[in-house]
């Protein structure tokens, strides 16, 4: 089956709007758990525009479904993780100055430096995925790194969905199976929501995680976040 994990960074965009705590971050999380959620997960960025390390330290505790932490591994975002020991670190390669991730990692460029940090988190007992795209080379790139996991960047499957769903989803279902023949885990997200979440599973059937955030609180502006949070699980089968 294949896991939903909430995304909490736009309850935090909402929180920051007006400097106060209302939205209140850590109950949000504690509630989207209490409606289904079977994770949650935060992407602290350097200009902390939305989730703060403070709130990453807060959740830790609290969280009892999979926390999963995101982000750039810079020296404070790893330091972050190493003494929060999430059950998953998820490696992307945002620029500081990204509106939002818009890139999967050249895991062939970049393989040394993941090995190293792969490594790190590993040691500590943390799942480690790191954010690729549909490319079957950059997949097996991703093998060599000793990651756990990879999580596919979705957003040019949702963007291409309603146009050509089985065009859109070709290149996904083909990384998948280059996953599954090197023993990676698989991850997805980015830009998924509930019109083009069930066909990507069904396309998928190694697919272990999603991690949604933006459609789903998007979506809870109109359907509420408990009757959201089963409307998503309903497209997992759940
Ligand atoms: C990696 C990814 O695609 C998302 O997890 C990311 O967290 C979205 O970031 P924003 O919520 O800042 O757009
Ligand atoms: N890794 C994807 C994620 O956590 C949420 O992405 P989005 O649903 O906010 O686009």
């Amino acid at each position: 089956m294949t896991k939903l994990s909430v995304n909490i960074n736009k309850i935090a965009t909402l929180r920051n709007a007006r400097g106060g705590n209302r939205p209140n971050v850590l109950q949000t999380a504690l509630d989207c758990e209490r409606f289904g959620a079977q994770g949650i997960t935060v992407h602290p960025r350097p200009d902390e525009r939305h989730i703060r390390y403070q709130d990453v330290l807060d959740l830790k505790p609290a969280v009892t479904t999979e926390f999963n932490i995101e982000g750039n591994p810079t020296p404070d975002f790893i330091q972050l993780v190493l003494s929060v020991k999430p059950e998953q670190v998820t490696l992307v390669p945002d620029a500081p100055d990204a509106i939002t991730s818009n890139a999967g990692w050249d895991t062939l460029k970049h393989k040394d430096f993941l090995v190293d940090i792969i490594a790190q988190f590993k040691e500590q007992g943390i799942r480690t995925s790191i954010f690729v795209d549909p490319d079957p080379k950059q997949v097996e790139g991703a093998a060599l790194t000793g990651t756990d996991r990879i999580e596919l960047y979705t957003e040019a499957y949702a963007s291409q969905y309603l146009a050509d769903r089985e065009k859109a989803v070709a290149p996904y279902a083909e990384a998948a199976k280059v996953a599954l023949q090197c023993n990676l885990g698989l991850n997805a997200g980015h830009d998924l929501d509930l019109d083009n979440l069930r066909f990507l599973k069904e396309r998928l059937p190694n697919l272990q995680e999603v991690s949604i955030g933006h459609a789903l609180v998007c979506d809870a502006l109109y359907f509420g976040l408990e009757n959201t949070i089963q409307l998503y699980l309903r497209q997992l089968n759940y």
